[in-house]
């Protein structure tokens, strides 16, 4: 059944109906605010975050980029971000009604392959698989259980960044431990999974042929892994059992020679939990730099610490980008998207200079202006920037488990 699109309040005011999406991260939720419209797409009202950090913020902007809103948050930013963002939506952006809460959770494990009604049931089985997403999966999930205490007649659904990679064939999912660990969900789950889609449905937007050709999307964020796709769907991906592996990332040290780990904990007597966070929040640009784990900040640099941290970034994406290649048995297609990928122009040119003998020839000033299409005319693989959007995907799930 289509929902409605708008309701009278008690004073019979017109209430537009509105989906929010939660993109929650380390240090801040983005969030997309959507109005329905009963026959049509989902229309874009507003789009912000909260700023977790030192000065937490709410802003937002709306679709054609005006402000909307730009204000401090008093208190502890988590709830009082959600608390205000409600407040904010509900009273103050001409009478809109929340009809639903969309999510991106990142780890679904093996149990979660489709976008699913946040029942207290299901909210307790994803915090059960935080030990594969220590630093992610508390912050995907302390924003439902703040929504669930505020609204508790919202219905919540989430959305998984493991999912879109469940068509992954076995051979590539699967480690060579002992074969009972793979029975027991110890392998390649792949994550970013909302962007992936996103970018998937962008393509065969611009043209199905496009879609179908072997592609490789490059996800550099603040957490950053690339995805082999062809015909839109996932055959293969960096990130692993856990969104530690593959890519060096701003402060994860991405694929690691597992005797390292074993060195550190048996001849260093490093504990567990020093370790996680070792791996997890010390390593990857702001390890090497010892400066930030911020792209920007790095290229801003002039220490030679900072640029070996982002020639390191571009040696290992390439490195890596030559191995999903192989998957693909071949390249016609590289995307760049995400913070990184989206706005640095020496970090794709570095990659694609690394990247030249699989035909890839990149245009200096079509990728220094930031354009849609970066490749020269004579590139073997078509190169593009295509803008992330995991907020929409989100929404639209909500919409569709909503109506369901
Ligand atoms: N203009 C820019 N030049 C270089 N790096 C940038 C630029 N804008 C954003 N970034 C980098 O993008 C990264 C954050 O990406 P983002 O996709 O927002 O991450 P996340 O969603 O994981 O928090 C940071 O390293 C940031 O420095
Ligand atoms: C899975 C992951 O790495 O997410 P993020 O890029 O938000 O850190
Ligand atoms: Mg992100």
């Amino acid at each position: 059944m289509e929902l409605a699109g708008e309701q009278r309040d008690e004073g019979w005011r017109l209430m537009r109906h509105a989906i929010l999406a939660l993109n929650a991260g380390s240090s801040s939720i983005k969030f997309g605010l959507y109005d329905l419209e009963p026959s049509a797409e989902l229309q874009l009202v507003s789009r912000g975050k909260l700023d977790l950090g030192d000065a937490p913020r709410l802003s937002a902007k709306a679709a054609d980029g005006t402000v909307q809103c730009d204000r401090p948050l008093a208190g502890d930013a988590r709830n009082a971000g959600i608390d205000t963002l409600l407040d904010w939506i509900e009273s103050e952006l001409g009478g809109r009604k929340l009809i639903a809460a969309g999510h991106r959770i990142v780890h679904g494990g093996r149990e979660f392959v489709e976008p699913v009604r946040l029942t207290p049931a299901v909210i307790e089985g994803l915090d059960r698989l935080t030990p594969l997403a220590p630093l992610h999966q508390p912050r995907s999930l302390a924003p439902i259980r703040t929504l669930a205490a505020l609204r508790p007649d919202l219905p919540q659904v989430g959305c998984f960044d493991t999912a879109f990679h469940q068509t992954i064939d076995p051979i590539v999912s699967r480690f060579a431990l002992p074969r009972k660990y793979d029975a027991e969900g110890i392998r390649r789950y792949g994550f970013h999974g909302l962007s992936y889609e996103y970018i998937a449905g962008r393509l065969k937007e611009i043209s199905p042929a496009l879609a179908a050709k072997r592609t490789i999307v490059a996800h550099l964020g603040n957490g950053a892994s690339l995805c082999a796709m062809r015909d839109g769907r996932s055959v293969d991906t960096t990130m692993g059992f856990s969104a530690l592996d593959g890519l060096v990332m701003g402060t994860r040290c991405g694929a690691i020679d597992p005797g390292v780990l074993l060195y550190f904990v048996l001849e260093r007597g490093i504990a567990g939990d020093a370790l996680q966070h070792m791996l997890y929040e010390e390593s990857g640009l702001l390890g090497i730099s010892g400066i930030s784990g911020d792209m920007r900040a790095l290229e801003a640099s002039d220490d030679p610490h900072a640029r070996e941290a982002v020639d390191l970034f571009a040696f290992r994406a390439a490195r890596e980008a030559a191995a999903l290649a192989n998957t693909l048995g071949g390249l016609e297609c590289l995307v760049f998207t995400a913070g990184i990928g989206e706005h640095s122009a020496p970090v794709r040119m570095a990659i694609c200079e690394r990247l030249r003998w699989l035909g890839v020839a990149i245009d200096e000033p079509s990728n220094a202006a930031h354009a849609e299409i970066i490749g020269r005319p004579d590139s073997k693989v078509e190169i593009r920037v295509v803008a992330t959007d995991e907020e929409s995907i989100i929404a639209r799930h909500t919409r569709m488990q909503r109506n369901a």
